[in-house]
């Protein structure tokens, strides 16, 4: 992701993340859903990660994300043996200032079982998080402000909870009106 955005790999990974990375692991089973209309199998949120890989059920969709609009479109689960998917977190889309963007995503119930084993890279938990100042300039001021790692983390919890994105729960979305006057 680093070297699409013109830098060397270790821009994000070992410069920002840091290198003892905390990650998570978590499976999760989806029983049948005889109501599927009346309950999510995971309701809608942005992920408190750098990114997040997902081995999917290859056999049964469910997976949406959220499309600028408002709309809701199925994950395509055509991956083949072994292939994972790949989403980007929050902690991504604050350090790129917005170059990668988290999706909304969510996980409809369904008639079938349904199983997924997702894994969170996150960074070192005592680092702060806030947009690469390469990524930050003229006509590009920084979109989000500076939080910690592990206040993320907590955050995302009572986020969850309140059907919020974690970056405005949080508040750390700068406003854009307050940087355009002010120049930020
Ligand atoms: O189970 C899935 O397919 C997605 C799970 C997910 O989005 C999550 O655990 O954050
Ligand atoms: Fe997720």
């Amino acid at each position: 992701m680093a070297r699409t955005l013109g830098f060397d790999e270790e821009f994000f990974a070992g410069r920002r993340v840091g290198n003892k990375v905390a990650s998570y692991a978590r499976f999760t089973y989806y029983p049948p859903c005889p109501r599927p209309e009346l309950v999510y199998g995971l309701k809608p949120h942005t992920d408190n990660s750098v990114v997040t890989t997902l081995l999917l059920d290859r056999d049964v969709g469910g997976l949406q994300v959220l499309k600028d609009g408002g709309r809701w479109v199925d994950v395509p689960v055509r991956l083949r043996r072994g292939e994972l998917l790949v989403v980007v977190g929050d902690e991504m889309e604050i350090m790129s200032n917005a170059a990668f963007r988290a999706p909304t995503h969510r996980v409809v119930a369904g008639g079938r079982e349904r199983m997924s084993l997702v894994i969170f890279y996150q960074p070192e938990p005592n680092r702060d998080l806030e947009p690469a100042e390469e990524l930050v300039g003229e006509g590009r001021p920084a979109q989000y402000r500076r939080l910690n790692v592990k206040t993320f983390g907590d955050g995302f919890w009572d986020a969850f909870a309140r059907g919020e994105p974690t970056i405005d729960f949080l508040n750390a979305r700068v406003d854009k009106e307050a940087a355009a006057v002010s120049g930020a």
